[in-house]
């Protein structure tokens, strides 16, 4: 005889999947004030060539980018793709190295920089966003004079290094970025620059988080958020237990000196960031799935966070709404906003150096 067996052994039952409806109305819940408390934001998020490690993680990066742009946030993707570099430099047999963290880059390495990371990984984000027609625009640095640089030398090993065809930026066309925000669109900029007063045909690159740094701190942005392979910053590298999960700007100088290879130029970039009026810095890992959500609109956010004692979140009204409002978001204690108390209670200050792993910030 044969049953009918719609109901399949390993289907929920109506308890499970209400049980499981409920969990999701939960999480819901918990963003609610995360997503009042950063309406009308700007955040800027750098996206890292080895967060890009496969088409799944690829893509829940673009529909989390997708969600903040439809929450109401002003998201700017700023990218790097130095794998992809790596690989394109390998085929062509052009060697280069890297010095404090950043690509010594000649003037062929350039080019092949700008070719990659403008035609290639820009198009795939772009694209990857656009599945969920929330408008993505992809940019270089060089489009509208967006990023302007100037040649940049760094101090590697007590030597002051000539890093070639790099960049540090100088200038940014803020308006540009502006427009496509007011308009609805996601830049999404790669870091390539063009140099002040350079050749046309002699782009410079630029480290992507030292990019997305400068775009925050032109933009004001309320949030910078890194996304790179390690769930955040160690005190102690390679330490498995000292991984930080709140630091403030004078703790960060502090250990500048002790980190090595990539964490460089991205806690540079961190430090810039917040030093210059970006409210909070985090480094976060982008090989976990929805990372950005995770770290935006959980009440333990993710990674390590880089902010200012008492620092405050300001919310940029849309055009005609008048300027600048303070939602009296993290750092304000005693607030009646759900999210400012929320957010007061993420981040009450920890010892970096002790911080368990995993940790809320707070
Ligand atoms: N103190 C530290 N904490 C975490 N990672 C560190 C630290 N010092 C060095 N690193 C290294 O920095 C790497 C991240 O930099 P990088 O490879 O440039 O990332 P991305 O490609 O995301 O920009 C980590 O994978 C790790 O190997
Ligand atoms: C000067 C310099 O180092 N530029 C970087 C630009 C890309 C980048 O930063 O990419 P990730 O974010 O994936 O590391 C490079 O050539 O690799």
């Amino acid at each position: 005889m044969r049953y009918n067996t719609t109901a399949e052994p390993h289907e929920p039952s109506p308890a499970e999947r209400l049980a499981r409806a409920q969990a999701k109305a939960e999480v819901l819940t918990e963003a609610l004030p995360w997503i009042k408390a950063f309406a009308g934001a700007t955040i800027v998020i750098k996206y890292g060539g080895n967060a890009m490690v496969s088409h799944e993680l690829q893509q829940s990066f673009a529909d989390d980018i997708a969600f903040l742009r439809f929450a109401g946030i002003r998201p700017i993707v700023v990218h790097g793709g130095g794998p992809q570099i790596n690989a394109m430099l390998e085929r062509l047999g052009i060697e280069s190295e890297f010095r404090a963290g950043q690509r010594v880059t000649s003037p062929e390495a350039a080019q092949v920089a700008r070719m990659v990371l403008s035609g290639q990984v820009n198009r795939d984000i772009v694209a990857r966003i656009n599945q969920n027609g929330s408008n993505a625009v992809g940019l270089s640095g060089e489009d509208a004079d967006l990023m302007l640089g100037e040649p940049l030398t760094v101090e590697d090993g007590g030597q002051l290094v000539d890093l070639g065809r790099v960049g540090r930026i100088v200038e940014v066309n803020t308006s540009v970025l502006d427009e496509l925000l007011d308009a609805g669109r996601v830049p999404v900029v790669c870091s390539i620059a063009a140099e002040r007063r350079g050749a046309p045909d002699q782009p410079l690159n630029v480290n992507a988080d030292l990019a997305a740094a400068a775009i925050a701190r032109h933009m004001c942005a309320d949030k910078l958020i890194v996304l790179t392979d390690v769930p955040g910053v160690y005190a102690n590298w390679p330490d498995r237990d000292s991984l930080i999960s709140r630091i403030s700007p004078d703790e960060l100088r502090a250990l500048l000196p002790s980190l090595d290879s990539g964490m460089i130029p991205k806690m540079t970039a961190a430090l810039e960031a917040v030093d210059h009026g970006v409210t909070q810095a985090h480094i976060i890992d982008g090989r976990t799935a929805h990372s950005v959500l995770l770290e935006v609109f959980t009440d333990q956010g993710i990674g390590t966070m880089v902010q200012a004692p008492g620092a405050r979140l300001r919310t940029h009204r849309e055009p005609g709404h008048g300027a600048v409002e303070d939602h009296g978001g993290h750092g304000a204690a005693g607030a009646s906003d759900p999210a400012a108390e929320s957010a007061a209670a993420r981040t009450q200050p920890t010892d970096p150096t002790t911080a368990p792993q995993e940790a809320p910030h707070g």
